[in-house]
């Protein structure tokens, strides 16, 4: 029977589909199980943080690429809100003023971070192809592949609980951003979740919607497969040229 006729699965089941992809979520990289066990070199802390403050930038576009391309005002009105938790706004810093302050707390400065002169080429190449995959496709299909925010309250808690234990040399302070993505992030997936629920109703698009997830999973993974080469391996690209 080919896949369109099935039945398609129940919310529910559907649900649970989705949140089955947990065992991919890159809590379970090697790199991540190191940094949140205490086992991570200072400089490799600070090439996680640099890394990843090009996916800090990178969000807001990405966001402002499924609202460009998103007919519903309703949920342009929600859907908004991400950019400004990232981006701040009067009275209110923001994730990314946040994460330059994680930066500091690591001793990197906000210049540092900005140049993105630590940025590897694989980390890049992950980001941008999740942004450019915002741009092109549908604005459900978008939000669909943002679930991977399902299983981020448990990351952000695991190094609120962990990294002081382990990393106290960093500045207590540097902690901020993780706390504040403590609650946006189950408000966020609370809408992704139900556009995704409500959009993709046949078995074959419920089956395309997990692949969406698997997409996004798949670069979270990547980030940490260059950034394992370059901060434990010690074999960034072209370490072996002259
Ligand atoms: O630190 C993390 O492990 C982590 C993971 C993810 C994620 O699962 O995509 C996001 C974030 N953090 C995050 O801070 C964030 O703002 C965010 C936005 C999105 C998205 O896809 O729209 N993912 C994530």
């Amino acid at each position: 029977m080919g896949i369109e006729e099935q039945t398609p699965w129940s919310r529910e089941e559907f649900e649970q589909k989705l949140r089955a992809k947990e065992k991919y979520y890159h809590i379970n990289h090697p790199f991540h199980v190191l940094m949140n066990t205490g086992k991570l070199e200072k400089k490799a802390i600070q090439g996680w943080v640099a890394n990843r403050f090009y996916y800090q930038t990178s969000i807001p576009i990405k966001d402002a690429a499924i609202m460009a391309n998103c007919t519903d005002r309703d949920t342009r009105r929600l859907w908004v809100q991400r950019i400004i938790d990232h981006d701040g706004t009067q009275g209110n810093d923001g994730g990314i003023e946040a994460w330059l302050q994680l930066g500091e707390a690591v001793g990197l400065s906000r210049e540092e971070l900005q140049s993105e002169q630590h940025v590897l080429p694989g980390v890049r190449f992950a980001i941008d192809a999740y942004v450019n995959f915002a741009r092109h496709a549908t604005w459900q299909e978008a939000a669909c592949s943002s679930l991977t925010e399902l299983f981020a309250p448990k990351i952000h808690q695991n190094r609120l609980d962990n990294w002081p234990k382990h990393y106290t040399w960093i500045e207590p302070d540097g902690y901020n951003y993780f706390r504040k993505r403590l609650g946006e992030a189950r408000r966020d997936v609370e809408h992704g979740l139900s556009i995704t629920l409500d959009h993709f109703r046949t078995r074959e698009q419920q089956e395309h919607a997990l692949g969406l997830l698997q997409f996004k999973l798949d670069i979270l993974w990547t980030m940490l497969d260059a950034m394992w080469m370059a901060y434990i391996e010690n074999k960034p690209p072209y370490h072996c040229v002259e």
